[in-house]
């Protein structure tokens, strides 16, 4: 892929989502650099789905502007350039994992040992003459991911791909993002632990909806005079509300 690294793959102004009554996102400026891992942390509820519903186009916006690949979020052309992997897997139960990879591979024009191979990067190909009703929570999320992975998408939005893996499989799967990454795919990661925080290159960490910083992982540690980067982004967060380390 031919990708200009300096260019903004996502650029989100001012964007302020409502969800019922509650403001989920409030005044959000980000951008993700194309052929980057843009890891989107902070704690549980404070608006990372949200925030990547705004980017796949399906979540309705208050207001702010949301550009994904050049165009408004949500453009009928997008829908084949992003891949989106929600925390509930979406496969055919009936299907066995080689179908359902081989399905989403057909949609995207694939072939060859794409199927194959990227069975084989979410660790699934003993599993994959298996039906997706017989697998474990974690082993679906997994060919969720797959499904995704297979139409080789320029921007990949993933919530919380590594849930509930083991440390070698998330260690693997980690090595096949930077992978990506680097033949120039866009890769925007959410995760409410930081210990993933050094696979990314950016960091976009939010709080109660609000942005309270994007930034590199050594920026981070720079700033707060923190080397790990739980005790890191707490010390960010303290720093702001001005509450007792
Ligand atoms: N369908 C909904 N209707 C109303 N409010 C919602 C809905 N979904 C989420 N919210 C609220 O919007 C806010 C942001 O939720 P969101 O799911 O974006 O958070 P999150 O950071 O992804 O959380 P988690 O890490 O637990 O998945 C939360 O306060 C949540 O309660």
């Amino acid at each position: 892929m031919n990708v200009d690294s300096s260019a903004n793959a996502v650029d989100i102004r001012d964007l302020c989502v409502r969800r019922g009554t509650h403001r989920a996102l409030e005044d959000v400026t980000v951008r993700v650099r194309r052929g980057s891992i843009t890891g989107l942390l902070g704690p549980s509820g404070c608006g990372k789905t949200t925030l990547m519903r705004s980017i796949v186009g399906t979540q309705i916006v208050e207001s702010g502007t949301v550009t994904v690949l050049d165009r408004p979020a949500g453009s009928a052309a997008l829908r084949r350039r992003i891949g989106y992997v929600t925390q509930s897997p979406s496969v055919y139960p009936e299907l066995t994992v080689v179908e359902n990879v081989t399905y989403f591979a057909s949609l995207y024009g694939r072939k060859g040992t794409a199927v194959a191979d990227t069975i084989a990067a979410v660790g699934l190909t003993d599993h994959a003459q298996n039906r997706a009703a017989a697998l474990s929570g974690g082993q679906l999320g997994r060919v969720s991911l797959a499904c995704a992975l297979v139409g080789d998408p320029e921007l990949l939005v993933l919530d919380e791909p590594t849930v509930g893996l083991d440390p070698l499989l998330r260690a693997e799967l980690w090595e096949h993002f930077r992978a990506l990454a680097d033949r120039g795919t866009t890769l925007l990661v959410s995760s409410h632990v930081m210990d993933e925080a050094d696979h990314c290159d950016e960091l976009v960490l939010l709080r109660e909806g609000r942005l309270i910083a994007q930034l590199t992982p050594g920026e981070l540690r720079e700033r707060t005079g923190q080397p790990r980067l739980e005790d890191a982004f707490l010390r960010l967060i303290r720093d702001r509300t001005g509450a007792p380390s």
